[in-house]
């Protein structure tokens, strides 16, 4: 079969090993790196791959030749934990920050997600729509092909609805493909504050079933922290979902350990999102079910805390970690997921090849698109991001600054010398 197109001459391409399951503990450690590789693509999906110059039986006169000496290919990034949709933005914040008040002590006095949460509530469809598609365009060009994004800045119906019709038109609409998941239980509503199980039954009985009966998400979330959701809690809304058919996420240990990741695991969560404060009972337990712990860098940054993510004795203890941006308008504003995989090596020790699978195949089975992205292998989608680097420690080493050059989205340039097209 003859390619479409083939992209020759790469310095490096990097090929993450496909066990058709998430890497862990050890197996992140490996990859394939391609020296003077070349990348065939057949109808927006990957053909071949292979190093010097293709063989003849994959070209013929028709297939166009892109040449990439002195550059690098990865598959294209996927951030796979984002709070993408939403109205307003928390400068207003920051300085409270940089004075030393803590998340949990503003979104205590009602702001942190309550004051977006008010902001999201009064934004229409097509504000949110124009700004979130911006926020796309940014993480587009930073070499992101694909998006995991929550819902849970309306905590009504009404507003956690227009939040995943706007993910959902998106994914329609534009290039990067998106996937969606309700997180109605993200804060407690005012009127629930002495009785946030009160709202989880409401999520239960009310939102849940339109959610699946609309088909507007695949998975389920819920944040699990002091003055928010507690384990209880957290397991009676994971369980319904379960039961509906939704697949699990969790917001844990991200600032205290209160027995979300031990939900995580008894419920057969997918993953269990920052795990700042994760103990080594956790890991264990973690590790032991299968839980993906997908790491947020940015987020630690952010808040100015200086707890990251224990990445290294998760991987010891045998886990599988992805690492994402987390952007959301409070705990981590950001569209650079480079700068997550540079933290990734820079705070919490771990390497160049650790950080591109977190990103890539790790990342693809945390949202369940193991089948279809996070890899090169033949078949999959020819989602490939191109830096403007010689070998894969570089765009880690050169912190800050995006090095994407090229993005080709099934097989279609979509960023060109650093710039939407
Ligand atoms: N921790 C909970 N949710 C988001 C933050 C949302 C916000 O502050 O607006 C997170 O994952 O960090
Ligand atoms: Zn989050």
């Amino acid at each position: 079969m003859f390619a479409d197109k083939v992209l020759v001459h790469f310095n490096q391409i990097f090929s993450p090993i496909d066990l058709g399951r998430p890497l862990k503990g050890k197996e992140m450690s490996d990859a394939t790196i391609i020296e003077d590789g070349f990348i065939a693509i057949k109808d927006g999906k990957i053909l071949a791959l292979g190093s010097g110059e293709p063989d003849a039986s994959l070209v013929n006169a028709q297939t166009e030749i892109i040449d990439y000496t002195g550059k690098m290919a990865s598959p294209g990034l996927i951030d796979c934990h984002t709070h993408l949709v939403y109205g307003g933005s928390r400068e207003n914040e920051f300085s409270k920050k940089l004075n030393g008040v803590s998340y949990l002590d503003i979104l205590r006095e009602g702001g942190g997600i309550l004051s977006t949460v008010r902001a999201t509530q009064a934004a229409s469809f097509d504000t949110m729509y124009d700004k979130t598609k911006n926020l796309l365009d940014k993480m587009l060009v930073h070499g992101v092909t694909t998006v995991e994004a929550k819902s849970g800045y309306g905590l009504n119906w009404e507003t956690e609805k227009r939040q995943m019709d706007v993910v959902k038109k998106l994914d329609e609409m534009e290039p990067i493909d998106l996937v969606s998941t309700f997180m109605g239980a993200h804060a407690i509503p005012a009127e629930f504050k002495e009785n946030p199980e009160g709202f989880i039954d409401i999520i239960i009985e009310e939102m849940l079933p339109k959610v699946k009966e609309e088909n507007l998400a695949e998975f389920c979330d819920i944040f699990c922290e002091t003055g928010v959701f507690n384990a209880h809690e957290s397991r009676k809304l994971l369980l319904a979902a379960k039961e509906m058919g939704f697949k699990l996420k969790i917001h844990a240990d991200e600032i205290d350990s209160i027995g979300g990741v031990d939900v995580a695991a008894e419920v057969g969560a997918v993953s269990a999102e920052h795990l700042m404060a994760a103990t080594d009972e956790g890991i264990k337990k973690m590790a032991d079910a299968n839980v993906i712990g997908n790491l947020l860098p940015g987020t630690t940054f952010s808040l100015m805390v200086n707890t990251y993510a224990p990445a290294k004795k998760m991987l010891d203890a045998g886990m599988a970690i992805t690492l994402s941006t987390d952007s959301n308008p409070g705990s981590c504003p950001t569209a650079n997921i480079q700068f997550m995989m540079q933290l990734g090596c820079f705070e919490m020790g771990l390497t160049p090849i650790q950080v591109f699978n977190a990103v890539t195949i790790n990342a693809a089975y945390s949202i369940d698109r193991g089948d279809t992205i996070g890899s090169f292998k033949e078949g999959k989608r020819a989602d490939i991001a191109i830096f403007d680097a010689a070998n894969i420690d570089y765009p880690l080493y050169f912190f800050a600054t995006n090095l994407v050059k090229d993005v080709y989205k099934d097989g279609q340039l979509v960023v060109k010398d650093f710039a939407r097209i």
